[in-house]
């Protein structure tokens, strides 16, 4: 059966009969335009061809087709270690970590293009030589593009939270994603998160202690009343019922990584009063 042209969109496997899957899994993302528009285009056009790597695709503008791999040694010209940051939005976090450390090679991840245009802007400013971008589907990247053991950190900043239980399934940080983790970082390698939803960051909690392959840098950390868990139900701060009682025992929050820049969804997050949650964990050697 042919598919119908409005349905041929750019997302892989079986998303090619349904949108909102990748191959069986529903995608953490939903579709915005490509367009850009002054300054951002501008830097895309000077950039794109030396800092944008274009993998091949299968199906969808997203994909990354399989057995392309990179090699980062050829990209960067160099040999260093890899820091992939995935949902990178407008690339606050990356410009401001890879111009702080340009002794490490940067990999954005993200499947919206005026953010990676935004990037490029923020790589032309900093003369940034250490950063490169794909725009991708971040599962994609992790299963295949990337080799095994080649990533010493992944930072995943404000994922996309998908509030509603029905769509939980639709959330990066889940076991299967865990796996594709633990497949692309080296031995001893890191894996940074931030959130400013606590259901969320309870989950990833959840799945990454649950991981034989991960433990985590600040077992029982920022527990009881220290803990953000705790402020966010006894203070009821995310329109739930407030729970005066409410208590986070195991804590195993991490403190906020000093790596990383403030941007601005976080600002907004934290001017409408939300808690953020930072979790880090490291893959066992
Ligand atoms: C809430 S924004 C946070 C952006 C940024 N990390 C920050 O802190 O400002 C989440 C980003 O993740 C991107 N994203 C969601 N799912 C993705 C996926 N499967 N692959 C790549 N990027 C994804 C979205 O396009 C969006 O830009």
């Amino acid at each position: 059966m042919s598919i119908p042209p409005e349905r041929k969109m750019p997302v892989s496997g079986r998303a090619v009969e349904d949108l909102a899957f990748y191959r069986t899994e529903p995608v953490s993302f939903v579709r915005r335009g490509n367009r850009l528009q002054g300054r951002r285009a501008d830097a895309w056009e000077r950039t794109a061809q030396k800092y944008i790597i274009e993998p091949p695709r299968e199906q969808a503008d997203t994909s990354v087709a399989e057995g392309y791999q990179f090699d980062q040694e050829a990209i960067y010209g160099r040999k260093a270690p890899l820091i992939v940051e995935i949902g990178s939005g407008l690339g606050e976090a990356m410009a401001y970590a890879a111009s702080e450390h340009r002794d490490k090679d940067f990999l954005a991840v993200e499947v919206y293009r005026p953010g990676l245009a935004a990037l490029m802007v923020r790589v032309e400013n900093n003369e940034l030589t250490n950063v490169r971008a794909v725009q991708a589907n971040a599962p994609e990247v992790l299963d295949s593009m990337l080799p095994a053991a080649s990533a010493d950190e992944v930072w995943i900043f404000f994922s996309d939270p998908w509030h509603k239980i029905r769509h939980h399934k639709r959330r990066l940080i889940k076991d299967s994603f865990v796996k594709k983790l633990e497949r692309v970082l080296v031995p001893g390698g890191v894996v940074r998160l931030a959130t400013d939803w606590s259901n969320y960051a309870e989950q990833m909690r959840e799945v990454f202690d649950a991981a034989d392959a991960f433990t985590s840098l600040h077992p029982g950390e920022l527990a009881g009343e220290d803990s953000n868990l705790t402020k966010v139900r006894r203070l009821g701060l995310e329109k739930d019922e407030k729970d005066p009682e409410f208590i986070d025992e195991r804590g195993g929050w991490a403190p906020r990584f000093e790596g990383r820049t403030l941007t601005s969804f976080e600002g907004k997050a934290l001017k409408a009063g939300r808690m953020i949650f930072d979790l880090a964990y490291r893959k066992a050697l």
